[in-house]
């Protein structure tokens, strides 16, 4: 099971979480990820977590004012991207070249996808993965798993009539590690979450209960 945390944008220390979650993956095994602010990419890279960017653009180099190009994600250290989170939604053309943008500068691709229709959608652009968020679940208290499992093995079912090859991860609620569980049950091969270690008053116990069925 994979475990990206993404920091959005919540006032938490990146350097806490991103040292906590370090420590969590080595002493567990489990594969965790930290996402933060495109500007703490290379502080987060810098103690060696997994890191991730939450959004690459579809240019290349050039004139391009304001976008997060996917070559400078990955100089500041980032192995991999979110792409259309549902708090960044892009066009069907966007995400395709965003994805390609991804590509080109060595960058893993999860893109994010509301319903499972969309994530059939997504799927057909190639990305190494899919994840499905419901947006109203997103910040809350049920997690995904338990709320809507429907939603998550009819994206699972999606995307493997699409794409074998692209894993499935799920979002949206997840702050325990029964909650963690219960995704991987329902045939997610990871997880994306936030304030549940964002807004936690201490990040790495919340990893630690995350991890701890695993
Ligand atoms: O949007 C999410 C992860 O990308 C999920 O957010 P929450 O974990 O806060 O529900």
């Amino acid at each position: 099971m994979f475990i990206l945390v993404n920091l959005k944008a919540y006032p938490c220390d990146p350097i806490e979480v991103a040292t906590a979650a370090r420590d969590v993956a080595e002493d567990s095994d489990v594969r965790i990820a930290v996402s933060p602010q495109a500007a703490d990419l290379r502080r987060v890279a810098d103690t060696g977590v997994e890191t991730w960017a939450q959004h690459v653009d579809p240019n290349d180099y050039g004139s391009h004012t304001g976008s997060t190009l996917a070559e400078s994600v990955s100089e500041a250290g980032a192995a991999g991207t979110l792409v259309n989170h549902s708090e960044k939604r892009m066009k069907l053309a966007d995400i395709d070249g965003s994805v390609r943008a991804a590509e080109r500068a060595g960058l893993e691709t999860c893109v994010c996808a509301n319903n499972p229709a969309q994530i059939g959608a997504v799927a057909a652009l190639g990305p190494d993965s899919v994840a499905v968020e419901p947006p109203e679940l997103i910040g809350g208290d049920d997690s995904v798993a338990s709320a809507d499992p429907d939603i998550v093995r009819d994206a699972v079912e999606a995307a493997a009539n699409v794409d074998e090859d692209v894993e499935v991860f799920c979002g949206a609620g997840i702050s325990t590690g029964d909650d963690v569980a219960a995704a991987g049950d329902l045939g997610a091969t990871g997880i994306l979450l936030a304030s549940g270690v964002a807004k936690a008053d201490d990040p790495r116990a919340a990893l630690e209960d995350l991890v701890e069925p695993l």
